[in-house]
């Protein structure tokens, strides 16, 4: 097992060396995608939209009660007073956990989520972050080489890593020399050696690891990590790790975390921005019945979900 986690922190390119890699653009959401995105317009609500309880904390930051939330939901008047507020929310678990336990397991989607971390890039997180004590992971990463525009670790090395002093041997990025399978197998491989040696911790619960801390984005047809609205995938309740071949978001090929993972953690920070996810943002939270039960729905860890939204993406509520 020992090996399979070497190879990975091997196949960790810290510095992505072609220029035309790190001008790459992020990724862009293709028509194909807009085309399959649920349908939402069979919804039945069960209740008056624009009722749950509102109260502002801050200047440009309003905490709200809906029926579903399980924690708190933020809701900021901009994308840039969230990432304010997601940059000092992070700081501050990553250093109390760190101080507790000597270190932070950190897990990253791809997607718009890395853009909202650009504050904690900066000052005063730069310096006050003990980022030594952090070990980083993808919730999901498409399979591509690392130096293509779709995969998520370039992503978060362009936005994030390559900002930070993080250790390169404590960024455990997907091995992208192996098929869509065998790297899914080869990652929780890796995860089971870790939570062996005792660099993740295990939920004594599930049995499944148990991140410190999930950076989580969502779709706007409420897919989380590859896990899609609709796909059997979303039922997969022994893996740690699985793939998908078929994804209806390109690229195709993925591999993910599983529901289980993912409900082990011990936080979860789920960060939506923009008018276009208003819709699943309104499923989560509100009493409304829904049929097809989304991803997003099934969010539910043993710690705390906080979500982050801008006001737009929370609009209906
Ligand atoms: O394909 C993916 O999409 C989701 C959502 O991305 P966003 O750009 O709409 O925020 C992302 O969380 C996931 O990691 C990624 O692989």
């Amino acid at each position: 097992m020992a090996s399979s986690c070497r190879a990975l922190s091997a196949n960790l390119r810290p510095l992505p060396t072609s220029s035309s890699a790190r001008s790459l653009p992020h990724i862009q959401l293709t028509s194909r995608f807009f085309a399959v995105k649920t349908d939402f317009s069979s919804l039945r609500s069960n209740s008056n939209s624009k009722r749950f309880r509102f109260r502002r904390t801050e200047a440009s930051m309003a905490e709200i009660v809906t029926p579903k939330s399980r924690g708190p939901v933020k809701v900021f008047d901009t994308e840039e007073d969230m990432a304010v507020s997601l940059a000092k929310y992070t700081a501050d678990l990553a250093n109390r956990i760190s101080l507790e336990r000597g270190s932070f397991t950190v897990v990253f989607s791809g997607g718009s989520l890395v853009k909202s971390l650009r504050k904690l890039v900066e000052q005063p997180y730069i310096d006050s972050v003990d980022w030594s004590k952090w070990h980083v992971f993808w919730v999901d990463e498409r399979v591509v080489p690392k130096d293509h525009p779709d995969s998520n670790y370039l992503l978060a090395y362009t936005e994030f890593l390559s900002k930070v002093p993080i250790p390169s041997g404590n960024v455990y990025s997907v091995n992208d020399a192996l098929s869509a399978e065998a790297a899914a197998d080869d990652y929780e491989t890796c995860l089971k050696h870790l939570v062996k040696t005792k660099t993740i911790d295990q939920s004594i619960n599930s049995g499944f690891p148990k991140f410190d801390l999930m950076l989580m984005g969502m779709g706007p047809d409420g897919h989380i990590a590859s896990l899609f609205p609709g796909h059997p995938l979303v039922h997969e309740n022994e893996k740690w790790v699985t793939f998908i071949k078929d994804s209806p978001k390109p690229p195709p090929e993925r591999i993910s975390f599983t529901l289980p993972v993912i409900n082990s953690s011990a936080n979860i920070a789920l960060v939506v921005a923009g008018a276009g996810k208003a819709n699943p943002v309104y499923i989560a939270l509100s009493d409304v019945s829904n049929s097809d039960v989304l991803p997003v729905q099934l969010v539910q860890p043993e710690g705390e979900l906080t979500w982050f939204l801008d006001k737009e993406a929370a609009s209906k509520l």
